[in-house]
């Protein structure tokens, strides 16, 4: 499983990692749109932002509970208790980059809610690195540099790109 703030890249290293296992992925921007029609900035506007961490916790639990897959998590899911003791025995890859970085990537789609990293960074760090097994700075790694590291520490070879 992928965690960290948005725009850290968990979709798209999430994305190389399920083509190398030939394993599902579930990403909970597509869940969201898929079980409720809509996207977390919308669901933040019409349910508040605590419905739409409710709703995004629940993405993982179910998702940890069925066959082996890749699952990016929305940023928010490791503030729920339950996710984190649900994470124990799965891989936890943690990826983060400096406040600017993560700004910067944000403004890549209008499916996110503008949550500022500064303003929830200091109270999910804990959090991050209590769950994460592995950690990347995605300022200076690229996804295929992150996906090749995974599916070694998985004891797998990189993923052949030719
Ligand atoms: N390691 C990286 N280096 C450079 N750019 C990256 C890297 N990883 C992702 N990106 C770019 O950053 C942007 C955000 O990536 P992505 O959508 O995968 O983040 P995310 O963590 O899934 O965001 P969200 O929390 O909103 O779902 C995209 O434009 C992506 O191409
Ligand atoms: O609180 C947050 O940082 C977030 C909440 C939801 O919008 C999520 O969709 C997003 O992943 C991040
Ligand atoms: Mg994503």
């Amino acid at each position: 499983m992928l965690v960290g703030l948005m725009g850290s890249g968990k979709s798209t290293v999430g994305r190389l990692i399920s083509d190398a296992l030939g394993r599902p992925l579930s990403d909970s921007d597509p869940f969201l749109r898929a079980r409720y029609g809509a996207t977390a900035a919308q669901i933040a506007a019409g349910h508040g932002v605590a419905g739409l961490h409710e709703r995004e916790a629940e993405h993982v639990l179910a998702e940890l509970r069925g066959e082996p897959k890749v699952i990016t998590a929305a940023a928010s899911s490791v503030e729920d208790p339950r996710v984190r003791d649900a994470l124990r025995g799965t891989l936890v890859v943690w990826l983060d980059a400096p406040d600017a970085v993560l700004t910067e990537r944000m403004r890549t789609g209008d499916h996110r809610p503008a949550f500022p990293p500064e303003s929830v960074r200091a109270r999910r760090e804990p959090y991050f690195r209590e769950v994460a097994d592995l950690t990347f700075d995605v300022s200076v790694t690229t996804p295929e540099e992150i996906a090749a590291a995974v599916l070694a520490e998985m004891g797998l070879p990189a993923a052949d790109h030719g």
